[in-house]
């Protein structure tokens, strides 16, 4: 059990001013260790509860106001069970939950995730969405979407969704118009100028396991993949609601304005200083680097300009009526 006095202690002076100057109780990093965690139940997975439960060695609390969302113990570790790794669950904390229940998907609906790796959002969007309507992802980290790749695959999510490795800010494909249940193969689509490709699934995730696993104890040269290169398919404190209605809109002739997207969720990359886990982290790694994040104030402007571009771009793309769920730290 943790030290409820001693970790606001071994807090580095410089964040403590910080958090100090912002109103912030440092106590609040003393209290690790009582905050649940949280589990997303994949949609048909009900009945294997008691089996999941048992194997977790701990009783899953529902979750009353996030549909899908049990709170566990915070030291049970879900990612070596076979729940997790049959992909039964999702480890995904409640405040993420709650970005995406806030965009109130509905099924057939279009719907876009700016910010989309490593994509616990986005299969959750997936989910919701249930194979009617489309789903992309763009994020401009390709290693990240490659996780988030794996992820939906790993879900069985890889042919719901699109992906494109891609700057968010500037990112302005409009939505297929019909499901993308049945898609296979590559596409090719303009942005901006230059020529997105996007991946979609023909090898299922078992498949890909498989192939990684001989990759893995075979000849090192075979470790750079064969995946097409450009594009793959495709905890947060802040949250914002914007609808877009004809008196806002930015510009008559923007096309998508009848057909751009119903939601859009831009889940922006943000300084990470809200967060207890990120903080953990960084203690990880060492409090010299917390410091130089955290108190970077020009990393923090360069931030808050990145995310105001993400958030102006993901309300151009929305259609006229559509809602976009901003979500980010800070
Ligand atoms: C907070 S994380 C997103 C978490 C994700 N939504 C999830 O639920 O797993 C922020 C993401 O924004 C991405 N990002 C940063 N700048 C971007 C940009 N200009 N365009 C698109 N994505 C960007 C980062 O690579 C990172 O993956």
């Amino acid at each position: 059990m943790a030290d409820a006095r001693s970790a606001p202690e071994s807090l580095p002076p410089a964040f403590l001013e910080f958090l100090q100057e912002n109103g912030l109780d440092p106590m609040m990093y003393s209290m690790v260790d009582t905050i649940p965690r949280y589990i997303r139940l994949k949609p048909g997975m009900e009945p294997h509860i008691p089996e999941i439960q048992s194997e977790l060695t701990c009783h899953l609390n529902k979750v009353s106001w996030l549909p899908d969302f049990y709170a566990i113990p915070p030291q049970v570790q879900i990612a070596s069970s076979m729940a997790y790794q049959q992909g039964k669950i999702y480890g995904i904390d409640a405040a993420s939950g709650a970005a995406v229940l806030a965009l109130d998907v509905q099924p057939g609906e279009h719907v876009l995730d700016l910010c989309a790796a490593p994509g616990a959002k986005l299969c959750m969007l997936a989910d919701m969405l249930g194979g009617r309507g489309s789903l992309t992802g763009v994020d401009v980290a390709k290693h990240r979407l490659a996780a988030c790749r794996t992820m939906l695959q790993k879900y069985s999510l890889g042919d719901r969704c699109r992906l494109f490795v891609a700057d968010g800010t500037s990112f302005s494909i409009l939505p297929v118009n019909s499901s993308l249940g049945n898609g296979e193969g590559s596409t090719c689509h303009k942005d901006n100028g230059s020529t997105l490709s996007e991946w979609t699934s023909k090898r299922s995730w078992k498949d890909r396991q498989k192939s990684k696993k001989a990759r893995m104890a075979g000849s090192p040269h075979l470790t750079s993949t064969s995946e097409p290169e450009l594009i793959y398919y495709g905890k947060h404190s802040g949250l914002v609601g914007l609808r877009k209605c004809d008196a806002i809109r930015p510009s008559a002739d923007d096309e998508a304005q009848t057909s751009g997207y119903d939601k859009v969720l831009v889940d922006a990359e943000c300084t990470h200083d809200g967060s207890i886990k990120h903080i953990q982290k960084f203690e990880f790694w060492g409090w010299k680097t917390l410091d130089r994040r955290v108190l970077d104030a020009e990393r923090t402007d360069d931030l808050l300009h990145l995310q105001l571009r993400l958030l102006t771009n993901g309300f151009k793309l929305l259609k006229t009526g559509g809602s976009l769920v901003y979500s980010t730290c800070r």
